[in-house]
């Protein structure tokens, strides 16, 4: 801190403060003259006794063998004392003692060295022994005294607590660990509230000359007018970790996802499924913040960590083409990119809500857990009513993702997602959720209370409210101080965390281009040793995606060694590539082999008979038939209308026509409506009525 040219500096032993003049002065400005500032107050005990040795040495020369000498010095020695002893009558007990005493040791020595010498008989070694006690015993004294005045004790607490506005409060004994104090403090009784201290947050930490996200509240639920004062001194934070592997390779779901550290040093950690033990279900998550606050990293934190476990799949949404999370997506389940894809993603979701949720009924789970996942192999969990194991395939947990989210939610209404959000967590899903702007013009109030967790990033202050809730804002908990200038920055509000921690900021890791290939390799991992959707969710969300929904398919080969981390899969994939993620119906399609290219393909059998005539009525229908068909295999499974625009110019057909052909395609049971209008979802040929 410079002020006029002056440096000042505070010490952590007492909080005092004092100056250096960089330009020379009393200190000198350099360190042996701030060394010798520091110890300077120590000196004057030294020099008495170096003095008093002297005085030893020289009186003997004079007086020694004198009898006279003898007398006068005993008499002043005694006197010397005497009067110490009245001049302190004004100072402590301790204090005058003290003093006293030194006196006549030191008096008695020098009379003792003056007639006999000073090194006669024990005297030099009563003087080597003696001199640096008493020196010592009043350095220990002056370093007493500075810690009784200028302490944080009592005394100190309530100057700081008269400054801020809160005199008549108390605050007790404090605990304190490393960068950590928690001080439990009590408002007087009827005249202050909790709400006093949340509000005097910003001034407390103005006192203390700390950032205002150093300060927290963490109100007793049970008193209005009792908490805890939290201080962090110092931020831990700055130091920037990159992230370097998922904190439980093969571990399940069900146990803590590592994202990042509290500033503290402590594991950031949270949980996406339920907890039977508080009987609470899965959770939905969102990840709020800026542009520039780490959003992106903050959800490669998070997905690694979910690929990573032996029981859990996702599925992935993202508009922005996988840009940030093309290194993960063959270890994805399904992978979608925006607009259409991302429709059929949310109809699969929503188709394998109740047929997961039944699944769980029949086989006796109140909600998912790890053992759900496993062959059910336990007469606890079967489906068969004669009571033996059933032997089902196990039902992994199921994260469906979904990034720049504001559109979809837009288009999919308030009361559909607060439904599907709310059935899903009972069915073993987690929905996570990023958005551009963390605002409530990105998404509604109620869709907002639907998702419980929520990761909040840097943001703008205004838009604090809608990440966090008002709870955690007032216990401290700031996210639009940092905007994008803290990249990671992140308060954490989920299940699981103890609530304390709700106002304590994290940080998440950062991903650089050395994080590449380790996400590869983990996306490898997943695909062989990562769970596979079970029959169950993958029989459900096939009838309403069809081929868009892929799957991960297994490589059935049992036999076949598995790879149980990265290092071995990244020696084995070459191996195994290509074994891997084919769906049965495609082995023997060379997967190098260039694909033929879409706009000639649908023209083959569709659009290759483009005559200049209008087809008659029953052409036009086989035609249309023909075109939902190709949609279907193409894996885009919702159409409308503006799909058909090049169609319709090329068959002379009008987009009206192909509305109405829509409308009766939807009443005979091929296509059923969604959220939005004129758009229409195929069914499945398999499946369709
Ligand atoms: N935990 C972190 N620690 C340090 N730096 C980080 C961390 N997370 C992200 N960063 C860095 O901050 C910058 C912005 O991060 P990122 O692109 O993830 O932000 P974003 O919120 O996704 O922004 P946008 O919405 O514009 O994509 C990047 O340079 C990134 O490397």
């Amino acid at each position: 801190m410079t002020r006029n040219n002056r440096v000042t500096t505070y010490h952590h032993d007492g909080m005092s403060s004092y100056t250096m003049d960089p330009r020379g002065g009393s200190g000198g400005g350099s360190i042996s003259g701030y060394l010798l500032h520091r110890v300077k107050p120590h000196l004057p005990p030294w020099l008495g006794v170096a003095g008093a040795g002297l005085a030893g040495a020289l009186g003997h020369e004079r007086w020694a063998n004198s009898a006279g000498a003898g007398v006068g010095l005993t008499l002043a020695s005694v006197a010397l004392t005497g009067t110490t002893w009245w001049v302190g009558r004004t100072t402590g007990k301790q204090r005058r003692l003290h003093s006293a005493i030194t006196v006549a040791a030191g008096s008695a020595w020098l009379t003792a060295a003056c007639l006999a010498g000073p090194t006669t008989g024990p005297i030099d070694d009563v003087y080597l022994m003696g001199g640096p006690g008493v020196a010592l015993s009043w350095n220990v004294r002056m370093a007493m005294r500075r810690n009784d005045t200028d302490g944080a004790g009592e005394g100190s607490d309530k100057g700081l607590l008269e400054k801020v506005g809160l005199a008549r409060a108390q605050i007790g004994t404090a605990k304190v660990e490393p960068n950590r104090v928690t001080a439990p403090v009590a408002l007087e009784p009827g005249e202050q509230t909790n709400d006093d201290v949340t509000k005097a947050l910003a001034r407390i930490a103005s006192a203390l000359d700390l950032p205002k996200s150093a300060v927290r509240y963490t109100p007793d639920p049970d008193s209005e007018r009792r908490g805890d004062l939290v201080i962090v001194p110092e931020d831990m934070l700055s130091e920037v970790v990159e992230w370097e592997g998922p904190s439980n390779l093969g571990g399940s779901i069900a146990e803590p996802l590592v994202i990042g550290r509290y500033d503290d040093g402590a594991e950031l950690v949270m949980w996406l499924p339920g907890d039977p033990e508080t009987g609470r279900n899965s959770t939905h998550l969102l990840i709020a913040g800026g542009t520039g606050s780490g959003k992106g990293d903050t959800a490669l934190n998070v997905l690694t960590e979910i690929l990573s476990r032996r029981d859990a799949i996702v599925w992935f949404s993202d508009p922005k083409a996988f840009q940030d999370f093309a290194p993960l997506r063959a270890g994805l389940d399904w992978d979608a990119e925006g607009g259409t894809q991302t429709e059929v993603m949310v109809a699969g979701v929503e188709a394998a809500i109740p047929a997961r949720t039944r699944w769980l009924g029949a086989h006796s789970y109140r909600q998912w857990v790890p053992e759900a996942a496993e062959v059910q192999n336990d007469p606890e969990h079967t489906c068969r009513s004669d009571g033996r194991a059933c032997g089902c395939p196990g039902m992994p947990f199921l994260v469906a993702w979904f990034e720049e989210a504001a559109n979809t939610l837009r288009n999919l209404g308030d009361d559909t997602f607060t439904g599907i959000a709310q059935e899903a967590r009972s069915a073993g899903i987690s929905l996570v959720v990023s958005l551009q702007r963390p605002s409530y013009d990105q998404m509604s109030t109620s869709t907002r209370a639907s998702l419980p967790s929520v990761i909040a990033l840097g943001c703008d202050p205004r838009d604090e409210g809608f990440s966090l809730p008002e709870t955690v804002i007032d216990a401290g908990a700031h996210p639009g101080a940092w905007g994008n200038r803290r990249p990671g920055y992140c308060y954490v509000v989920s299940p699981g965390i103890d609530e304390d921690r709700y106002p304590s900021p994290g940080r998440t890791r950062r991903f650089t281009i050395r994080a590449v290939p380790v996400m590869e390799r983990l996306a490898a991992w997943a695909q062989h040793n990562g769970a596979h959707a079970d029959p169950v969710t993958a029989g459900a969300v096939s009838g309403v995606a069809g081929r868009a929904y892929t799957g991960r398919t297994t490589d059935t080969d049992d036999s076949a060694p598995q790879p149980t981390t990265l290092r071995a899969v990244e020696e084995e994939d070459d191996m195994n590539h290509g074994g891997l993620l084919v769906d049965p119906e495609d082995s023997g399609i060379d997967p190098e082999e260039e694909l033929p290219d879409a706009e000639e393909g649908d023209d083959a059998p569709i659009f290759g008979q483009t005559t200049g005539r209008k087809p008659s009525p029953a052409e036009a229908r086989q035609l249309f038939a023909q075109a939902l068909e190709e949609f279907e295999d193409a894996g885009e499974m919702v159409v409308g209308p503006k799909d058909f625009m090049d169609w319709c110019d090329r068959n002379n057909l009008s987009r009206p026509w192909v509305s109405e052909r829509l409308k009766e395609a939807a009443m005979a049971g091929r296509l059923e409506a969604t959220n939005t209008t004129g758009r229409w979802r195929i069914i499945p040929a398999l499946t369709a009525a």
